[in-house]
């Protein structure tokens, strides 16, 4: 089988949207090559990723690639690809260099280039997160491990937006609350919170590839009596009171859910939203603000904002 490799020389900033542009274009795995892994210290030393060679990475901006079958239909797959990223530029996202290689690689490169990149890695005082193909012993009785299968959805676990996230679930949960994770790609967040003593989880995504991918990796970290996955968009439809809302997703998704957030949490219950990058943290801020939030932390790594906020109003 032969497969072709997309290489986007793009921003941080836009990292996530041309990932999503490319999984709907039907990539079969995405690596993404950003410099900053290699000079990553997290506060407390944790998250610190071991054998990387700097010359696997760019100078400057960051490179995803992804890879699709080579079929008839490539021509017209790359001109969407092309259109839909120069799209990004309508809603303010900076593309960058935004120059677009493709080469052919056989199925064996292919299926060996992007676990490269993927190691255990400590992202919190308790949680690290490790590849299902490496060997891992836990380093003290107290350190929870995530095994990941990243697969095609969003969530090897080591992205800035999702260590804040499970930093900040780390800080503010409690054993038996009731958690929502929205937008759960691989569903790391989700065992996350199952691991650090949720009751009960509920993680939707709006991609049948994450929910795929979730369910995969709830089952095999054995916290499916814990969470249950399933299709959704955002909030809709989702009824109930829970005492954690958690959501690593671009601003502009945020900003359409905050109300729905506040409605289904309980009073003093806590929202952690993530995926803000920093151009855009006062308009989060203030639409938390706006609907009967207050803002009780302000984390942030790199250019990544995340905030924990507290239900105080109706
Ligand atoms: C940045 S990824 C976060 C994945 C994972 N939670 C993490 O922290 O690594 C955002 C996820 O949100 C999902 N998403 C985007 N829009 C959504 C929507 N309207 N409803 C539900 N999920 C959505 C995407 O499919 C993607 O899996």
């Amino acid at each position: 089988m032969k497969w072709s490799e997309f290489s986007i020389h793009t921003t941080q900033e836009a990292v996530e949207p041309v990932c999503n542009i490319l999984h709907e274009a039907g990539a079969s795995g995405v690596v993404i090559e950003d410099p900053q892994e290699l000079v990553k210290e997290r506060e407390d030393h944790f998250g610190e990723i071991y054998q990387l060679s700097p010359t696997d990475y760019p100078e400057d901006g960051v490179i995803v690639k992804a890879y699709l079958q080579v079929s008839s239909f490539l021509g017209e797959t790359v001109e969407g690809i092309k259109e839909a990223i120069n799209g990004l530029l309508e809603f303010g996202i900076d593309v960058g260099h935004n120059i677009v290689k493709i080469s052919e690689v056989n199925e064996e490169e292919w299926a060996t280039a992007w676990k490269k990149y993927y190691k255990p890695v400590k992202i919190s005082k308790y949680i690290t997160i490790t590849p299902t193909w490496e060997e891992y012993i836990p380093k003290s009785e107290d350190e929870c491990i995530i095994e990941l299968d990243p697969g095609m959805a969003f969530g090897t676990g080591t992205h800035p937006t999702t260590v804040l996230c499970i930093q900040a679930i780390e800080k503010k949960i409690k054993a038996k609350d009731q958690v929502i994770d929205v937008g759960t790609g691989t569903g790391v967040l989700s065992i996350a919170a199952a691991k650090l003593g949720a009751e009960q989880v509920l993680a939707l995504d709006l991609d049948e590839v994450a929910v795929q991918s979730a369910t995969l990796n709830v089952n095999l970290n054995k916290v499916d009596d814990i969470i249950s996955v399933k299709q959704n968009n955002l909030l809709e439809q989702v009824t109930g009171e829970v005492d954690l809302i958690v959501a690593n997703i671009l601003a502009e998704v945020i900003l359409r859910f905050v109300g729905d957030a506040c409605s289904l949490l309980k009073m003093g219950g806590t929202f952690i939203t993530s995926g803000i990058i920093s151009a855009k943290k006062d308009e989060v801020q203030n639409a938390l603000l706006e609907n009967g939030f207050i803002i009780e932390e302000t984390l942030e790594m790199e250019d990544w904002v995340a905030f924990i906020a507290k239900k105080i109003n109706n």
